[in-house]
Formats: structure tokens, C-alpha cells, sequence
């Protein structure tokens, strides 16, 4: 890709695209650039992790780029672009990866018809393994778009989406590792108690995450025949799943994902 790209926001998100697209090898370390508010001491770390450009001049940031990846908290947005808009040309382009935030919204903040492409990634980009979902705004052409896609599809899949299922997107791929690792603390800590040592405890169940996902992406078999398969009539699976039942598990899930849906509605609120 020859392209320089700057990430305002130096954060886990942040992180975590880097580290995916290093890894990746479409860019250069000299065509990423990295800011942040004030934080030089993360920018080091950063810097030490993946000897890409960290600078705290916003300026010299904004010149260099071809693409602008905002990657702040929702709060913080607009004060970071307050701090980076006088040096932005019209043809950068500008991603955001900024839970609840539309593109109008950045748009008008901007003040400008600077093309913006919003993208809803995961952690997992970190290895590889984003599920990456992206919408253009008004001003982002196809052009923009499949440069957006270009560029996530280094740190995993992408897929098309309209920016009104954003939050949706949000509430199950943004914030979903967080759910699976929630539940794999909760089996962990049932190994725990019932006496094995963290090492192999999370050993067996890391793996078990981990064939799960596998066999969901290349079995071609619902979610719902994998499980009826593990599920022996009367047998341990089936005792397990009925007390998920008790505690309306798919329930708990469905309205999990509704609050962190509800929650991406909210933030956008506050434009
Ligand atoms: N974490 C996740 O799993 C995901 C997060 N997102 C989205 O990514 C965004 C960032 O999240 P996350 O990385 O977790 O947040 P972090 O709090 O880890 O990082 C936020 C970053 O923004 C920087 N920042 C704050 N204000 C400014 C400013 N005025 N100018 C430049 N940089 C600024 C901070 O710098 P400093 O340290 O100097 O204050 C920090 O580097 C959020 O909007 C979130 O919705 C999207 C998908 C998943
Ligand atoms: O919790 C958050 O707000 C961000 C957005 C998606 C994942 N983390």
C-alpha cells in the first residue's frame, strides 16, 4: 500500500490496528504515524513495541499522512480534531474507528467535505483476527471506500455495512471479544475451584475457544448443529446447557448486546 497513515489516539484500539498491520507487512514502519494528547511516555512504548513514527507534533503528523485514522474516545473527539483540522487537507482521507460517532458528525467537525469512512474493528486485529465492519459517509466515494477495506482487511475481515447498523455492529463484533472472554474467565475460574493449576486450566479452555471459533469458520455447519452434535442425550453437555437455561443465558447474551447497542446510540447522542 503506498500510503502514509496517521492514528490520532494512541490507545488500545490504536494498538492494536499497528500491530496488525505491522504484522501484516502492507506498510512500511515509516508509513505509520502515531499521536496522542500528551501521553510521551506511551508514544515510547509504542514506538519501542513497533518502531513506527511516534510524534506529538499534530502537525507534522497531519502533513505526512494520506489517511487520518481518529481513534479516541467518543469524548475526546472533538478536541482532537479541533487540534488537527487547520492542517488537514480536503483530499485526506479520514477513518474513525470511534464507537457511536457518525461520520456527519465528523464532517461537521472537520468543517470541511474531507472524505470519512467510519470502521468498527475489534481487538483481535492485534493478531490478524479483526472482524471489521465499515460505512462511508456522504463525502467518501467507492474509491475511499475500498481503500478502507484494503487497509482493514490486513488485520482480518471486513464487511460492508450501513452506517445506521453501526451500533448494532458494536454491541456484537466491537465489544464481542470482551464477552468471550468474560465467559472464559468464569470457566476458569470454575477450574480453579474445582482444583486444577491456571496453566492448564487455560490451556483446555483457550484451546476449546479457539477449535469453537475454528469450527464455526470452516465446517460449514450452524452454530446450532455444532452444538446438538457435543450434546448427548442425557449426557454432561445437556446437564450443563440446562442450567444456562435456568439462568436464560440466551437471554443474558441478547440483552447484552442490546445494552452495548443501546449504549453506541447513546455516545452518538452526545454529537
Ligand atoms: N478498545 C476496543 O476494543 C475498541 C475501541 N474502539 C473505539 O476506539 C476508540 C479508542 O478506544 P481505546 O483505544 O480503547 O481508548 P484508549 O483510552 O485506550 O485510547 C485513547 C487515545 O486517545 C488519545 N487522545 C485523547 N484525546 C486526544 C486528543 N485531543 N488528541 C489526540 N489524541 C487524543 C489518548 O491520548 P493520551 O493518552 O495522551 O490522553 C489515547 O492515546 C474509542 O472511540 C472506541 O470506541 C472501537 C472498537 C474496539
Ligand atoms: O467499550 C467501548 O466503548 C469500545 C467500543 C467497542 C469496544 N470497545
Amino acid at each position: 500500500m503506498n500510503k502514509k497513515i496517521a492514528f490520532i489516539g494512541a490507545g488500545s484500539m490504536a494498538e492494536a490496528i499497528i500491530s496488525g498491520i505491522v504484522k501484516s507487512g502492507i506498510l512500511t514502519k515509516e508509513q505509520i504515524l502515531v499521536t496522542n494528547k500528551s501521553n510521551r511516555e506511551r508514544l515510547e512504548n509504542i514506538k519501542s513495541k513497533y518502531d513506527v513514527q511516534c510524534i506529538l507534533d499534530k502537525e507534522e503528523v497531519i502533513r505526512e499522512a494520506d489517511i487520518v485514522i481518529l481513534a479516541t474516545k467518543p469524548y475526546d473527539l472533538k478536541d482532537s480534531v479541533e487540534s488537527i483540522k487547520e492542517f488537514l487537507q480536503p483530499e485526506q482521507l479520514v477513518f474513525s474507528v470511534i464507537a457511536g460517532i457518525s461520520t456527519d458528525y465528523i464532517t461537521a467537525l472537520i468543517g470541511n467535505n474531507n472524505p470519512v469512512v467510519r470502521a468498527m474493528p475489534n481487538t483481535s486485529a492485534t493478531i490478524g483476527y479483526s472482524a471489521t465492519a465499515i460505512s462511508a459517509g456522504k463525502y467518501a466515494s467507492d474509491e475511499h471506500l475500498i481503500q478502507a477495506e484494503e487497509l482493514f482487511a490486513t488485520i482480518g475481515t471486513t464487511a460492508i455495512v450501513d452506517e445506521d447498523d453501526m451500533h448494532t455492529v458494536t454491541g456484537i463484533s466491537g465489544s464481542g471479544p470482551a464477552y468471550i472472554y468474560y465467559l472464559v474467565e468464569a470457566m476458569e475460574k470454575a477450574a480453579l475451584e474445582a482444583g486444577f493449576d491456571k496453566e492448564t486450566a487455560m490451556e483446555l479452555i483457550t484451546q476449546t475457544v479457539r477449535g469453537a471459533g475454528q469450527m464455526l469458520k470452516e465446517s460449514g455447519e450452524s452454530a446450532a448443529v455444532l452444538r446438538k452434535k457435543i450434546t448427548s442425550p442425557a449426557g454432561t453437555t445437556e446437564a450443563g446447557i440446562e442450567t444456562l437455561n435456568k439462568y436464560d443465558f440466551e437471554k443474558t447474551i441478547m440483552e447484552c448486546v442490546k445494552s452495548a447497542s443501546n449504549r453506541s446510540v447513546e455516545l452518538g447522542k452526545n454529537e
